[in-house]
């Protein structure tokens, strides 16, 4: 892969990290590669060596020839425990046997592997950033001890020097701090819609040089086959920094930065964290229970300590205040059925007291509403909530997701498949006729394009990809079905033309009859044009006797 679109640099705060080497302009390929390694996330199920699938504790074997790779059956036909990996855990003192007891250890023990079967490799990963200093001490460091170095040791996979240099803790700072989320090949939408269910992480050498920003200006694939593409998601001007958002795009400030602040190890102080009305969304602010006219929101979000203050009235809220209000709000949806479509329109509609309708935990809940409406009949009333729903989400989407996005193009398609479907019951039901049945059909043809306009920047061969292939065939379906119902409005047109005539030709008739019973001159005038048409009637008469002799 050239590396023309960008270069690495380095300063004190981001260490080394990305920019665009010339101007980079929207959905343009910014780089692509294959992974180093993939493995479970630190509290993830045990997985397959060759295709990374989870596995359950009892269905699994040991490659037959190493004896330590744990696959998920004989026939798998995933390709990443290699012929390099297999010769080095062939020659590993830990066994199969040893590892399927122990699993957190076998992503670290992987990597280690590679000192000796790829050492170009290893080189690169031993300059990426592990924050030692950082965790030591820490919980997470306590945890590596345990379940990764003591059990390395243990089975004598670790030499004197190696323990001497913080090996293991070094390796699993990398694996913790550089790594992207993956998600096992051949995923489906629901794991598109349960982040939790993205349960691997993947090491990649080079993107893992992008620095972050909530408001990133990339927009990250990865493929069935964990290839990962990195496409710019607005144009990004020449030397300015290639950002990734490292946190969820959805999250308030406070969670964001937290998640950063412990997994990450430092403070972001970008412009969404630097506003607090998070670049217009207000996805954390509250209503203010005493003027009920203002927002609450953080009063200096550069402060990580500060309190929060309403907009209208300027009272002030402490900080742990708004932080158990959430947590409640956050407890009450969590007790509510996920199934149970009144209860979460109630729950829904209690929290909007508190919360304003943009609020991470009102779009959390909304976005589990409109999934909901996927598994409910499609009653108008269903139909039209879903279709407010997701416009509601789609405003709050477009101000911190600018640019090529994931999430709004998903949002787009579940809102242009409500809208063909409440359109059709409309005109079914006569709410409304065949030109505004048409209308709104082509409003959805243009929330479908849009979507598109998203999805084409997604790898065919992923679950994206594969809702991208499905939403062009059913823009082409949509484009006939408007193209034959406007075919219907015309062929209705010339008919209504066609029988107006013929009701007005009755009526002259009519006018005629009464000319003869003696009336009118004008009617007369008319009636000789008709006489005429008679005339010429009886003329064709006589051609076709004359042919018939
Ligand atoms: C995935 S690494 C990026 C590569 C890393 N800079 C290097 O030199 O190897 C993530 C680390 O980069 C630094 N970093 C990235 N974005 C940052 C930001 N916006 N502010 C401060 N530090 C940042 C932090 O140290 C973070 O833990």
């Amino acid at each position: 892969m050239s590396k023309t679109n960008y270069k690495v640099l380095k300063n004190d705060i981001l260490g080394r990290y990305m920019v665009a080497a010339r101007k980079i302009k929207a959905g343009e390929l910014i780089l692509s590669e294959t992974p180093v390694l993939i493995g479970p996330q630190v509290d993830g199920p045990m997985i397959c060596f060759n295709c990374c699938k989870g596995i359950r504790k009892a269905g699994y074997i040991f490659c037959p020839k190493c004896n330590t790779a744990i696959l998920c059956s004989p026939k798998c036909t995933g390709k990443l425990h290699t012929e390099e990996e297999c010769n080095a855990l062939k020659s590993s003192p830990v066994k199969g046997e040893d590892l399927a007891e122990n699993t957190p250890a076998s992503f670290p023990l992987r990597c280690i592997l590679l000192r000796s079967h790829k050492p170009e490799t290893w080189q690169q990963i031993l300059q990426l950033e592990p924050h030692m200093e950082e965790r030591r001490h820490s919980p997470i460091w306590r945890r590596h001890q345990i379940t990764v170095e003591h059990f390395l040791r243990k089975h004598k996979a670790l030499s004197d020097e190696d323990t001497l240099n913080e090996l293991v803790q070094r390796i699993c700072g990398v694996l913790d701090v550089n790594t992207f989320e993956v998600r096992p090949p051949n995923s489906n939408l629901v794991v598109i819609t349960n982040p939790e269910k993205q349960c691997l992480r993947g090491l990649y050498l080079n993107a893992a040089l992008m620095a972050h920003d909530c408001n990133g200006n990339t927009f990250l694939s990865v493929d069935d086959d964990f290839v990962l593409t990195v496409k710019a998601s607005v144009d990004i001007p020449e030397n300015s920094p290639i950002y990734f958002n490292y946190a969820n795009v959805l999250q308030g400030s406070s969670d964001r930065r937290q998640h950063l602040r412990e997994g990450k190890y430092f403070d972001c102080f970008c412009t969404r964290c630097n506003d607090s009305t998070e670049m217009g969304s207000e996805i954390s602010s509250l209503h203010c229970h005493r003027c009920h006219k203002g927002l609450i929101r953080v009063k200096d979000p550069k402060d990580l300590n500060s309190d929060w203050e309403c907009s209208y009235c300027k009272k002030m809220y402490r900080r742990w205040l708004i932080r158990s209000i959430v947590e409640e709000g956050r407890r009450r949806i969590e007790e509510t059925d996920p199934t149970n479509m009144k209860a979460m329109e109630s729950v829904l509609n209690k929290l909007l007291q508190t919360f304003n309708n943009n609020h991470h935990l009102m779009v959390e809940l909304q976005q589990n509403m409109i999934g909901n409406y996927m598994r409910l009949p499609p009653t108008k009333n269903n139909l039209t909530q879903k279709v407010r729903l997701c416009e509601n989400l789609m405003n709050v989407f477009s101000k911190i997701e600018p640019g090529i996005s994931r999430i709004k193009a998903l949002t787009l398609y579940q809102l242009q498949s409500a809208m063909i479907d409440l359109a059709h019951k409309q005109y079914q039901d006569k709410d409304i006729n065949i030109s505004q049945l048409i209308t709104k059909l082509a409003e959805a043809e243009s929330k479908l394009k849009e979507c598109l306009a998203h999805l084409l920047h997604e790898p065919p061969k992923s679950p994206e990809g594969r809702i991208c292939h499905m939403a062009l065939s059913e823009l082409k379906m949509l484009r006939t079905s408007i193209g034959n119902i406007q075919k219907e409005v015309m062929f209705a047109e010339v008919d209504d033309k066609a029988k107006l005539k013929k009701s007005r030709r009755k009526v002259d008739r009519e006018k005629k009859v009464s000319v003869n019973t003696g009336d009118h001159k004008e009617v007369k005038a008319e009636g000789n044009v008709k006489g005429e048409e008679t005339a010429e009637g009886k003329a064709k008469g006589r051609r076709r006797n004359k042919t018939k002799k």
